[in-house]
């Protein structure tokens, strides 16, 4: 071991995202071989006994990196000396709820664990919020955390972004690797803008390789945007073990930078880029560097992208009132 440990933050440990994560947090996924974690699990007081066989079995993988896992039912312990936090617990959408209602349950979550990072986080403290809708959620935690630098608050479209590189990669049968710049535009929601136009494949324009408008129109962008619901038609239950690494890939690019030539999408606050209002926690292309991101400029975009991520901004901005509405930010 070369450096003190690092404090990983994850929330809702005891569910299935959780189950998936915690492993590969502890097997170095997350920030490399050479850095140790103490992990510090946050759990409803109904679920801490179930993150305690979580934690015994993180014990038995005995990880060479793992300096040791303590669980909360407190957001105020939780996050003391966060470095990463990760926010995956959160209210699931019930039978007969509204999206008012969801809003409101999330808020419940999201405003005190903002609270609890604000009062006691790392001042390097890096925030990614999984549990939907996350766009919103971040925002919800970030209004509650104003010493906390705005731009550490960030949602995952990293999913979205891995099976929008997926999809391409089956339909021209090049493997994923030879994928460059993939664009998730907007909101972790059915409105989402999966961008083929400034994707690259072995150099190659995606959009002039696949010359198929048809398919990118009617295929593409809706099997992307609606494939957490395929999941979940098949599996029973939604995405976890591709959420799960999805979030290891969020961060290892934040903290470890986008390589030469490529870009990632994060959901971060807008700073007005692309006429995304400012504030909005809306996915665009980054470039990480240095544990630092920057928004990529100056693309062009036609009448189909815009329109795309504007509808989706939209969504984001009623959110964003309906939440002001409910005093949550
Ligand atoms: N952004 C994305 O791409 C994706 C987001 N998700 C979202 O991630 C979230 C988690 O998914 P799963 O792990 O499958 O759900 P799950 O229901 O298996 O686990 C959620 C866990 O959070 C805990 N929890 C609830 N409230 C909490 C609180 N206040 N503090 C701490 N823990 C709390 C629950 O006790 C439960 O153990 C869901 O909101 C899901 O919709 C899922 C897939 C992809
Ligand atoms: O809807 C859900 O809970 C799962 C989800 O966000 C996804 O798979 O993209």
């Amino acid at each position: 071991m070369t450096q003190a440990p690092v404090t990983v933050t994850v929330t809702g440990a005891a569910g299935q995202i959780g189950y998936a994560l915690l492993f590969r947090i502890a097997s170095g996924q997350l920030l490399g071989p050479d850095t140790p974690v103490r992990l510090r699990l946050l759990e409803i007081p109904q679920a801490v006994k179930a993150a305690e066989g979580t934690a015994m079995e993180l014990e038995d993988g005995a990880f060479p990196l793992l300096a040791g896992t303590d669980i909360f039912d407190d957001p105020k312990r939780a996050f003391e000396g966060a470095n990463v936090a990760l926010l995956v617990g959160a209210r699931p959408r019930t039978k007969g709820m509204e999206r008012g209602d969801l809003l409101e349950a999330n808020g419940g979550i999201f405003k005190p664990q903002g609270e609890a990072i604000n009062a006691g986080a790392a001042d390097d403290v890096k925030v990614l919020v999984v549990g939907n809708p996350a766009n919103t959620n971040a925002l919800i935690a970030q209004s509650n955390a104003p010493d906390v630098p705005a731009e550490r608050f960030t949602a995952m479209t990293r999913l979205d972004h891995n099976r929008a590189i997926a999809q391409l990669s089956k339909k021209l049968g090049v493997p994923v690797g030879e994928i460059r710049k993939m664009t998730i535009w907007g909101n972790h929601s059915a409105t989402q803008y999966p961008d083929l136009f400034h994707a690259e494949v072995g150099g190659r324009n995606a959009a002039e390789a696949v010359n198929d408008e048809k398919w990118l129109a009617d295929e593409f962008i809706p099997t992307v945007a609606k494939r957490g619901a395929a999941i979940i038609e098949a599996r029973g239950a939604s995405s976890a073990a591709s959420a799960a690494s999805a979030a290891i890939d969020h961060i290892h690019t934040w903290v470890n930078g986008t390589p030469e030539g490529d870009w990632t999408s994060m959901a971060v606050p807008s700073d007005g880029s692309y006429g995304v209002p400012e504030g909005l926690i809306s996915s665009f292309p980054v470039t990480t560097k240095n544990g630092k991101y920057e928004i990529v400029q100056g693309l062009e975009l036609d009448e189909f992208s815009r329109t795309r991520i504007d509808a989706s901004v939209a969504e984001l901005a009623e959110e964003r009132e309906a939440v002001a509405k409910l005093g949550l930010i």
